[in-house]
C-alpha cells in the first residue's frame, strides 16, 4: 500500500476508550500495530476514514504529525475521565521517576473537567503526598475572590484530596501583579534549586512535569493572548499583563518558554466556540492565517496532548466530528 498524502489528520492510533485489562492491552497492541504501519508508509486515506467512521461513539486518539496528540472525545462526560486518567499516569510515571509531581493548573472550565480526581479510585490510588501546585497563569486579585484560579483550584479539587499545604504554590496577593509575577518567579527558582521542579536540559528553564492549560475561543492559553508583547518574552519565567481582553485584566502567567521546557503540556477545548481557534491551532493553516498563542505550545522535549469534545474539533481538517 502506498502512503497517500492527503491523510490530512495524520491518523494512526485509534482506541476505544475506557475498559481495563484486557481493553488496555488491546488499545496498546493496536497504538503499535498502526504506529509501525504508518512508519513504514502503509496508512491509507481510506484506512484512516474507516478508522475515524469505527470511531463514531468512540473517543479517538490521533497522533498528529506535528502538532502532539488529539484526543476527541464524544462528550464532556468521556472527556473528563479520560483527562484524570491520563493525569494519574503522569503523576504515577513522574513520581516512580523522580520522587515528585510538579503540576501546574489553569483556570476556567478545566477545573471542573478535573474534579473526578477526587472521587475513587483516584482519591486513593493518587500519590497526593508527592505533588506540588503551581498556576500557569493567575489573576491578581484576593485569594478568596471568585475570579481567584487559586480559589477555584481549592474549593473544587485541592480541599478534597490530601495534598500537603506547604506543597501548594500561589501567587501573593497583596503585591501588584508586576511585584507578583517577580515572588512567583523567585519561588520557583528556588524550587529549581531543590529540584522539586526539574531543570530543562535545553534551557535554563524549570521543567515542570506538567503544565495544563484551557485555551479560549481567541486561542490564548494561560493568559497569553493574541498579538500580545508577553508572547515575545525570552528571559522571564513568569510574567504579568495590566490589560487582559478577558477580565479581570490583572495577570501573571508563565511565559512560552516555560510552557515549551515541560515534560508534559496538556491543552482542553471543549464547546463549539473553540473550534475555529482549535484549526488553526492544530491544522496545517498556512502563514496567512493568524498566530494563535495556543499554536505556539511546542514542547521542545516534552509530550504534548490535546483533549477535545467533538464540538470543538468539529473544524479540524478531515474531520467527521461534526
Ligand atoms: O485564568 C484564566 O482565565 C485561564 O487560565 C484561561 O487561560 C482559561 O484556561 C481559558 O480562558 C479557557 O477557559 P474556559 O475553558 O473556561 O473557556
Amino acid at each position: 500500500m502506498a502512503k497517500d498524502s492527503k491523510t490530512s489528520l495524520d491518523v494512526f492510533i485509534i482506541v476505544i476508550c475506557g475498559g481495563g485489562g484486557w481493553m488496555e492491552e488491546l488499545k496498546t497492541t493496536i497504538a503499535d500495530m498502526i504506529s509501525s504501519a504508518q512508519a513504514v508508509g502503509w496508512m491509507t486515506e481510506s484506512r484512516a476514514i474507516l478508522y475515524v467512521s469505527l470511531a463514531r461513539g468512540m473517543a479517538l486518539f490521533i497522533k498528529h504529525k506535528d502538532r502532539g496528540e488529539l484526543r476527541v472525545h464524544e462528550n464532556l462526560d468521556e472527556l473528563s475521565t479520560d483527562l484524570v486518567d491520563y493525569i494519574a499516569e503522569l503523576s504515577e510515571l513522574s513520581v516512580k521517576e523522580r520522587g515528585i509531581f510538579a503540576i501546574a493548573l489553569s483556570g476556567g472550565s478545566l477545573i471542573s473537567l478535573m474534579r473526578k480526581l477526587c472521587e475513587a479510585p483516584y482519591n486513593k490510588t493518587i500519590d497526593w503526598a508527592k505533588w506540588y501546585i503551581f498556576w500557569a497563569d493567575e489573576r491578581v486579585v484576593a485569594k478568596s475572590h471568585a475570579d481567584s484560579n487559586y480559589k477555584l483550584a481549592k474549593d473544587n479539587i485541592l480541599l478534597k484530596v490530601p495534598i500537603v499545604p506547604s506543597h501548594v504554590h500561589s501567587i501573593n496577593d497583596s503585591l501588584s501583579a508586576e511585584e507578583a509575577a517577580d515572588e512567583y518567579e523567585f519561588v520557583i527558582r528556588q524550587l529549581v534549586r531543590t529540584r522539586v521542579v526539574s531543570v530543562s536540559e535545553i534551557s535554563d528553564c524549570p521543567k515542570f512535569d506538567l503544565i495544563l492549560l484551557g485555551m479560549g475561543p481567541d486561542g490564548h492559553v494561560a493568559s497569553l493572548f493574541p498579538n500580545h508583547p508577553v508572547l515575545d518574552e525570552k528571559d522571564e519565567w513568569v510574567t504579568f499583563i495590566t490589560d487582559s481582553p478577558k477580565p479581570p485584566p490583572e495577570r501573571i502567567t508563565f511565559t512560552l518558554p516555560v510552557i515549551n521546557s515541560a515534560s508534559n503540556v496538556i491543552v482542553v477545548a471543549t464547546g463549539s466556540s473553540k473550534a475555529e481557534a482549535v484549526h488553526l491551532a492544530v491544522d496545517d493553516v498556512g502563514l496567512d492565517s493568524p498566530l494563535l498563542p495556543a499554536r505556539m505550545v511546542h514542547p521542545a522535549k516534552g509530550k504534548l496532548v490535546w483533549f477535545f469534545d467533538k464540538l470543538a474539533a468539529s473544524k479540524l481538517e478531515g474531520s467527521q466530528f461534526s
